[in-house]
This record gives structure tokens, C-alpha cells and sequence, in this order.
């Protein structure tokens, strides 16, 4: 299933904060957003997931979700949001309890994602007992259980170490790898996004609008750390946002 946004806009209390955005998602793939603090990216997530309502503009599922999928949009927060009471093996079951899905069924999606994540020694374990990194695992487990059309990643890997970061970006490759999925990932990290997406969309600063999407043909299982071309399209990045960065920046420090 892809997605396509179109011509959307949004505003909180008469205050502008994405401005007329055209997105096309496209199955199997990976595309990240960026751009300045503030400038809507969680918004534009958010919509994207049905949270909220855009003031003007649609978001269009095309085609049909993968089989198999219990919740075509699903999200992994920052936080982990994991329930602490729960052990690994619940946490990641708790989006196919809503389902009416046999108890063996459940177990045997369970088995499969711990399996694909690395999580299966942990199964048992609770969140207090896991690290940063292996919390995320945890939660990236849970919306791959549901076989989602789209995951929705708000800037995943923030909460955690650069190298924690490093090793979670090598599993997300390796997952995609295996399996493709779809996903929008916002991130404020631009070496992130020349690793994990296939195309990375620039906004502006607030009100938040495309500035360039730019694409990155070269496969993820082949992006390297410190490979020069993608250093190269990291810098163009950073080129595009550099002065929405700073203008952002001196509007939050006089708000
Ligand atoms: N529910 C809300 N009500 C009112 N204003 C909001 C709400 N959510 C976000 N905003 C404002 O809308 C603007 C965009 O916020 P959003 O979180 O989407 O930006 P962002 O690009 O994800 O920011 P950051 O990179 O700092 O996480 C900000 O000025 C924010 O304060």
C-alpha cells in the first residue's frame, strides 16, 4: 500500500505549521523527513497516522495493506512507550491482543519478530531491565508484529548513545533487508536519514513546507559509515537547512 499526501496543510490556533506538503510514500521503501526544530515533522507524522486532522489536504492510502496486517499505520515513538508491568514477549504482544487472533497464532508472531529483532533470549525480561537500545528493539518488535503497510518513526534513535544509535541502524537495515518495509521517518539527524532512506524530504522552518526531496539510489545493505558519497549528500542536506536551521533557532530563543 502506498500513501500519498496531497497538498496538505495544518495550523494550530491560527498559527501556520505545514503549508501545502506533497509527499508520495511508496511500498518498501523508506522515506525520511527533516528539517528544523519545530518546523511540523511530528505534525505531518501525525496526520499521516490518522491522529489528527489536517486543516486542508488529504492523506490517500493507495492499493491494499500487506496480508496479514492487523493496523496498517503503525507508530515507534521516541520513548520507547513500552509498559513496564509487561515483559518483552508482552510488551510486543499487545498490538495483536485487539485482533481475536488465536492464542497459538499470537505465540507464533511473537516467536517470529523476537527471532527477527534478536529479542529472543530477552522474551521474559522487563523494560527496567533492558538498556536504551534494547527497549527500542522492543518497540520497533511490536510494530513489525502487526505487519504494518507503513511504520511511522518519530525520530526513533534520539534517546539514544551514538553508538547504540550506530547498532540499531545496522538492525533496521538488516531488517528491511530481509523484509521491506514501508516507512516515514522523521529524524533530526541527517546521518540517519543518508543511511536509512531512500529518499529524505527537507522542510522549511515553520510553517513547514517541501523544500527538496532527495533521492539516494545507492542499496541500504551497501551505505557504509563515513562512505564519501553519502557524506556528500549529507552535506547538501545540511547545505539546504543550515540558514532554516539558524532562523528556526534564534525564533525559539525569542519566543
Ligand atoms: N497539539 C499542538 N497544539 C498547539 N501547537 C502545537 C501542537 N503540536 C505542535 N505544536 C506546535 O507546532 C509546531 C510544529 O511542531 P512539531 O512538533 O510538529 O515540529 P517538529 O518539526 O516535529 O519539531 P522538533 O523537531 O522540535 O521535534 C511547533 O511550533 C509546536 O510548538
Amino acid at each position: 500500500m502506498d500513501l500519498r499526501v496531497e497538498g496538505l496543510s495544518h495550523a494550530y490556533d491560527g498559527m501556520a505549521v505545514l503549508d501545502g506538503i506533497d509527499l508520495d510514500i511508496a511500498t518498501g521503501r523508506i522515506l525520511c523527513l527533516v528539517g528544523p526544530s519545530g518546523c511540523g515533522k511530528s505534525t505531518l507524522l501525525r496526520i499521516i497516522g490518522g491522529l489528527e486532522r489536517p486543516v486542508s489536504g488529504q492523506v490517500m492510502q493507495l492499493g491494499t495493506p500487506p496480508e496479514g496486517c492487523l493496523n496498517p499505520l503503525t507508530y515507534v515513538f521516541q520513548d520507547f512507550a513500552l509498559l513496564p508491568w509487561r515483559s518483552v514477549a508482552g510488551n510486543v504482544r499487545l498490538g495483536l491482543e485487539a485482533h481475536g487472533l488465536p492464542e497459538a497464532r499470537m505465540a507464533e508472531i511473537v516467536s517470529d519478530v523476537l527471532a527477527r529483532t534478536n529479542l529472543s533470549d530477552f522474551a521474559e525480561a522487563l523494560p527496567k531491565q533492558l538498556s536504551g537500545g534494547m527497549k527500542q528493539r522492543v518497540a520497533i518488535a511490536r510494530a513489525l508484529a502487526v505487519n504494518p503497510a507503513v511504520m511511522l518513526l518519530d525520530e526513533p534513535l534520539s534517546a539514544l548513545d551514538a553508538q547504540t544509535r550506530e547498532l540499531l541502524m545496522e538492525d533496521l537495515v538488516s531488517l528491511w533487508t530481509r523484509a521491506p518495509f514501508t516507512a516515514v521517518y522523521v529524524t533530526h539527524n541527517l546521518a540517519e536519514a543518508v543511511r536509512l532512506g531512500h529518499s529524505i524530504a527537507v522542510l522549511s522552518r515553520r510553517p513547514g513546507r517541501i523544500r527538496e526531496i532527495v533521492h539516494i539510489d545507492k542499496p541500504l545493505a551497501d551505505r557504509i559509515h563515513m562512505d564519501a558519497e553519502l557524506e556528500s549528500t549529507q552535506e547538501h542536506l545540511w547545505n539546504l537547512m543550515r540558514e532554516e536551521a539558524r532562523a528556526a533557532d534564534a525564533e525559539l530563543l525569542n519566543a
